[in-house]
């Protein structure tokens, strides 16, 4: 078996409470609180950063050339293209470059991006990718299935058509593939790393969303 399909099938418990946790039940139906989803896109934007970063360093570490040309330009567009969606939200609501750097990276952002970076920095290229699969995939996932329920006048629209469209499917297409194609050549010590990462950030996915229903903040 691939190791996107096993790795799906051992997290789909996860992905089914991710798939239907309020967050996203209020996203598809338009009821989200517009506090809720502007709290969600700054985190957001704080950890695209981030996460543009992680793809960076898989770039750095594929040896085979068209991988180092496949992350480097996901790094640039995980940083333009999201950022564009981002953009047009804040724009809407008057958030500027200023107060967006004042706003802090919330508890869940912050460990997403820390776990992220960390794992991009120390891990073997095989377990970075690993944990960069959930943060394709479930969006993938998420967003068809929303896109399927939510109305014309869902406020939320650009997001949904974002993470249903043709474009984002086809790189979450050639994310598995680069993962299974290093998945192939791995050891079972290896694989049994990639899984450990692979569930870790399915579960980060998870406390992203509810950090942002729970209007999450720091305690101190
Ligand atoms: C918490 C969180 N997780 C996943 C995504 C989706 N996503 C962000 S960057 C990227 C790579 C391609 O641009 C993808 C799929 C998100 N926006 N926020």
């Amino acid at each position: 078996m691939p190791f996107s399909a096993d790795a799906w099938a051992r997290n789909e418990a996860a992905y089914e409470t991710i798939r239907t946790m309020p967050f996203n039940a209020e996203l598809a139906d338009g009821r989200l609180s517009r506090e809720r989803f502007v709290h969600y896109i700054v985190q957001d934007a704080h950890y695209l950063i981030g996460f543009g970063r992680a793809l960076a360093l898989a770039a750095a570490k594929a040896r085979d050339p068209d991988r180092i040309v496949h992350f480097a330009r996901a790094a640039e567009s995980a940083i333009v293209v999201e950022r564009s969606l981002h953009g047009s939200f804040f724009e809407e609501w008057g958030i500027d470059a200023k107060a967006f750097a004042a706003i802090p990276v919330q508890p869940s952002a912050h460990h997403y991006v820390s776990y992220l970076t960390a794992t991009a920095f120390a891990e073997p290229y095989e377990v970075v990718l690993a944990a960069l699969l959930p943060c394709f995939w479930i969006y993938a996932e998420v967003g068809r299935d929303i896109h399927q329920r939510a109305g014309a006048d869902n406020p939320y629209r650009a997001w949904i058509d974002t993470y249903a469209g043709e474009e984002f499917h086809a790189a979450v297409a050639r994310m598995i593939a680069a993962t299974d194609e290093a998945a192939a050549q791995a050891s079972p010590a290896l694989l049994a790393r990639m899984h450990e990462a692979y569930t870790a950030a399915t579960r980060l996915e998870y406390l992203f969303w509810d950090g942002a229903w729970r209007l999450e903040r720091w305690p101190v």
